[in-house]
């Protein structure tokens, strides 16, 4: 385990009565990484996420956070360093977004002179007078984040915070994480979303029935598992035909009205490419399409 690395859990289990919820969970997340976490409904997400902040005691294994032990003397203090944003957060729909942000700084002892700069950073200045009730979905999740990041969080929680934003609030919300790993600010996430999730993590663990059945990034586990990809061709049919007859048995041939889509194994991508490659010049357009994030969760997890 790195003991430095701002989440590290080792050998963590819970069970509630005869139901095992995490089941024996390693996880080593550093400084500065975007991590997702996902997996079906019950598979222990949120009960692993309630242990790392310390709102769920384990029954066995180590977990630190934000360099410290969560339940040790130490802890409460650590805490400070870390922000949350739970999958719904309650707001007083009649407070504004500085009373909001007042209010939680009261409650995590952090310094109301942040308040400002976190409206700036998250977007919300012009509207920080307006009562959160008129606001929309996704100045709501932006003020949600902002309350995350009252204390300069090194260690950031966040329970599927896309969730309902349309993509242009999603973009937003996905640079505003990019600048804080800028800082160092290490980021957890759960999303169901999984395309989403796929362009943006830096790794990511498949949770199954509460143990992690891969880790890694998109491009390790795309090695790991090794699932099949496929080749799509464009053109004229007897140039899509002589394609077909030149990758021979590296690849087994799909053919729609558009085009012709070659599944091969990974070990034979790149014999399948040199076999198309005298062909080039005759195609209309060619596409590689690399297992999705949505193809490995189900190549692991189904
Ligand atoms: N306090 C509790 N008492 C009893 N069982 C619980 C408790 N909390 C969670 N569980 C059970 O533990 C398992 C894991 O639940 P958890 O909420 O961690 O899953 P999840 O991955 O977050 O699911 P979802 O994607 O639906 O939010 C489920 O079977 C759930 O019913």
């Amino acid at each position: 385990m790195t003991a430095r690395a701002p989440i590290a859990l080792q050998g963590v289990r819970k069970a509630f009565g005869p139901l095992v919820a995490v089941d024996g969970v390693d996880l080593t997340v550093p400084r500065g990484e975007l991590f997702g976490l996902i997996g079906h409904n019950g598979a222990g997400k949120s009960t692993l996420f309630r242990i790392m902040l310390g709102l769920t005691p384990a029954d066995a294994g180590e977990v630190q956070v934000a360099g410290c032990a969560v339940g040790s003397p130490a802890w409460q203090a650590a805490r400070a360093r870390i922000g949350y944003l739970p999958e719904q957060l309650a707001l007083y729909d009649n407070l504004n977004a500085v009373e909001t942000l007042t209010f939680f700084a009261q409650l995590k002892r952090a310094d109301a002179s942040q308040i400002e700069p976190l409206l700036a950073r998250v977007g919300l200045s012009a509207a920080a007078g307006r009562p959160v009730r008129t606001y929309s979905k996704g100045m709501r999740q932006r003020l949600g984040l902002a309350q995350a990041l009252l204390g300069t969080p090194q260690v950031l929680f966040l329970d599927e915070p896309t969730n309902g934003l349309d993509p242009q609030a999603i973009r937003e919300f996905y640079e505003l994480l990019d600048g804080l790993r800028r800082q160092g600010v290490t980021v957890i996430i759960t999303s169901h979303i999984l395309a989403e999730l796929q362009q943006r993590v830096d790794r990511l663990a498949i949770l199954a029935s509460g143990r992690i059945v891969a880790q890694g990034s998109v491009q390790e586990l795309r090695e790991a598992l090794a699932l099949p990809l496929t080749v799509s061709l464009w053109g004229e049919p007897s140039v899509l035909a002589a394609a077909q007859t030149a990758v021979g048995d590296c690849a087994t041939a799909q053919q729609d009205g558009a085009g012709l889509h070659l599944r091969c194994e990974r070990v034979h991508k790149m014999e399948v490419l040199a076999r198309l490659a005298p062909l080039a010049s005759q195609l209309a357009d060619l596409q590689i399409h690399e297992p999705s994030l949505e193809d490995l969760y189900f190549g692991v997890a189904a």
